[in-house]
């Protein structure tokens, strides 16, 4: 059964009498995102959501940083300042392609692993958690009818925009989800998986 979104403005997934199953198999990435985003108020359930992640030891190595629509020409320029450093041949164009990065969506949420050592927990389980945390995001965006597209980049790792982000040594962008209203045409429905399972019987 497909579940029919009813508007993509943070109206919620018609669940009633579907099968729940079909809101995980049927969820598509949105790349094309318009205003409105979501509302604090929802965003704070969502990211609520989200921090239901799997999580070794409840060491939650995670937090969120949530790029509000007035705050991404800033991000913008740090993103194209971090070019200008990394490739000093970079052209205008290039900087104002990298600018646009910034405003692909209405909000970015950063999603901002926080792995540190732990004698029972290794980074790579710390760094897994955080991604089920980005993917919660994606998913619970998607639940209350919002698009989502977790995407990552070189400009996570740039000086210069970590620094705008805030991030301290051992901090980590796990991804910047994009959120907002999907527009232009719907993406195909995910052709038929076959999961590789190897069954021990
Ligand atoms: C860690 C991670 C990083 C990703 N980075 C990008 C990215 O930079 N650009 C992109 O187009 N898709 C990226 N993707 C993939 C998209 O989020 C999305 O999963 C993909 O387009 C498939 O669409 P679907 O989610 O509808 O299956 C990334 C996914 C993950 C898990």
């Amino acid at each position: 059964m497909r579940l029919a979104l009813s508007g993509g403005r943070g109206a919620e997934v018609a669940v009633s009498g579907a099968d729940p199953l079909a809101v995980l198999r049927d969820r598509r990435s949105r790349a094309a995102l318009a205003a409105p985003a979501p509302p604090r108020s929802e965003l704070q359930e969502i990211l609520t959501a989200a921090c239901a992640a799997p999580d070794h030891a409840r060491l939650r190595p995670w937090r969120f940083i949530v790029i509000e629509e007035t705050a991404r020409e800033a991000l913008g320029d740090a993103f194209a300042a971090a070019q200008a450093e990394r490739e000093p041949d970079a052209t205008p164009a290039d900087l104002r392609r990298t600018r646009t990065k910034a405003l692909r969506a209405p909000l970015i949420v950063v999603v901002v692993g926080t792995p540190r050592p732990h004698p029972k927990v290794p980074v790579w389980e710390q760094r897994a958690s955080a991604a089920c945390a980005a993917y919660g995001v994606v998913l619970a965006a998607h639940v209350r009818g919002h698009g989502a597209m977790w995407r990552t980049g070189w400009y996570g790792e740039a000086p210069k925009v970590r620094a705008h982000l805030g991030l301290v040594d051992g901090e980590e962008v796990t991804g910047w989800v994009y959120l907002g209203t999907p527009v232009g045409p719907e993406p195909a429905p995910r052709p038929p998986v076959d999961p590789p399972i190897t069954w021990l019987g």
